[in-house]
């Protein structure tokens, strides 16, 4: 299916949400939140982040008015919620939680239809649109569509969750520990899958976790909680890189440097350009300029200029006694390596690529174009420099330590 795609969120963007001044006090003197002031932007995705008990969830369920505030405001796109009709304010809100609350005797399809239904959408436009719904979040629709929420593992309850909450289109999505349920591994899937799905959908998202790993690699900023109060409010690289606080230098934990992995993106400065060949140049002639340059090896792009592989320089002269002679094409010597990693993808990635590959390098590719590749000596650097526009709040020797073990 296709979306209309809308830019990514920047800092700068119109607000959708703002908190001021909020406090939520409970009549047995519990303090849940305590006067919290923040603003999410339009198609911005904030994670809230902290010990339990913290008072994520009540933030949250201010938002959609499941919870009245005791005083201070929030304001949608501008408007005051107090003065919106909560039922019409929840239609402008989708609502992801970890028990899901899938209806047991609906199917998939219905139960993905459920806020259309509501709506008073005609049934066969609603079960078109859950239909849409389903394969966008990665579950067939004529496959699963007639099946019972039992018949499902538990990330593609999930799965069918964020659909649901999704079917209506709201710009609001509020996600409660939605991934908290199931195991690490398909956690991670269903987080990369949501990723994708907010690079299409750009929805303003308050997303809440328990798990730094998790807030670090969705928000675009992060809200750390501390007792009620948020004690950090700012961008994942920053939260690593420059804690506000003792609390907060201890929440992110003590390898934050090795969490910065995550949100440092591969830069184009950071790689390196062996030389390049192609697969159908005369593989002598390609040798000659290796020997010339001095290099072990050059990668090797096809016609189009896709990455095929690399081939070694000693590959190329075996069998070659000098330009001109025979040795046929590149092709007849190089090997497929097809490890590469789109520009701005994460340092962390460019690590396990490396390591599930057991490469010494990476390509990186903007779209089909090479631009260059990444080598660990140049994750080094790029890591160096990530901790070096910190402006001194983290001793650039730590990260080092720990992050990249010296060979
Ligand atoms: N109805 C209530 N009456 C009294 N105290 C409450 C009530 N609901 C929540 N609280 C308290 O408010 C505080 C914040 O709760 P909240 O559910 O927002 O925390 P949380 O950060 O979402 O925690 P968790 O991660 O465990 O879900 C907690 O101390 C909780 O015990």
């Amino acid at each position: 299916m296709r979306l209309p795609g809308r830019r990514p969120f920047t800092l700068g963007d119109p607000t959708m949400i703002r908190f001021e001044h909020v406090t939520k006090s409970y009549a047995d003197g519990t303090t849940a939140v305590d006067d919290l002031s923040f603003e999410v932007g339009e198609g911005e995705l904030v994670t809230l982040v902290g010990p339990s008990g913290c008072g994520k969830t009540t933030t949250m369920k201010m938002v959609n008015r499941l919870i009245e505030p005791t005083s201070g405001h929030i304001y949608l796109d501008g408007e005051d919620i107090s003065a919106i009709d909560p039922v019409e304010l929840r239609r402008r809100i989708g609502y992801v939680i970890q028990q899901v609350g899938l209806f047991p005797h609906k199917t998939v399809l219905d139960n993905t239809a459920t806020v259309p239904h509501l709506l008073g959408w005609q049934r066969k436009k609603a079960r078109d649109r859950a239909a849409e719904l389903l394969d966008l979040v990665g579950l067939d629709p004529a496959q699963y569509g007639d099946r019972y929420p039992e018949q499902l593992s538990g990330g593609q309850r999930q799965r069918v969750g964020v659909a649901r909450a999704l079917a209506a289109d709201p710009p609001v999505l509020l996600m409660d520990e939605p991934f908290g349920a199931v195991d690490p591994v398909v956690r991670e899937h269903l987080q990369t899958e949501f990723l994708r799905l907010q690079s299409t959908l750009h929805k303003t998202v308050l997303f809440v976790t328990h798990d730094i790993e998790e807030a670090v690699r969705l928000g675009d900023r992060i809200a750390v909680y501390g007792a009620g109060r948020v004690e950090q409010f700012d961008t994942p690289a920053t939260v690593l890189g420059a804690p506000a606080t003792p609390y907060v230098a201890e929440f992110v934990g003590a390898d934050r440097g090795l969490k910065r992995l995550s949100v440092t993106p591969i830069e184009i400065g950071d790689l390196e350009q062996p030389p390049v060949v192609r697969l159908d140049d005369h593989a002598a002639r390609a040798a000659a300029r290796l020997a010339e340059e001095g290099a072990a090896w050059a990668v090797v792009l096809d016609a189009d200029g896709s990455l095929h592989g690399w081939v070694s320089g000693a590959g190329l002269a075996a069998g070659t006694s000098g330009p001109g002679e025979a040795g046929g094409e590149v092709r007849d010597h190089a090997r497929r390596m097809d490890a590469w990693l789109p520009l701005g993808a994460p340092l962390k990635q460019a690590f396990s690529t490396m390591l599930q590959h057991d490469a010494g390098w990476i390509a990186v590719l903007d779209g089909e174009r090479f631009l260059g590749v990444l080598t660990p000596a140049a994750l080094h650097a790029a890591l160096r420099r990530s901790t070096a526009a910190d402006a001194g709040h983290v001793q650039r020797e730590d990260v080092v330590v720990e992050s990249v073990p010296s060979a």
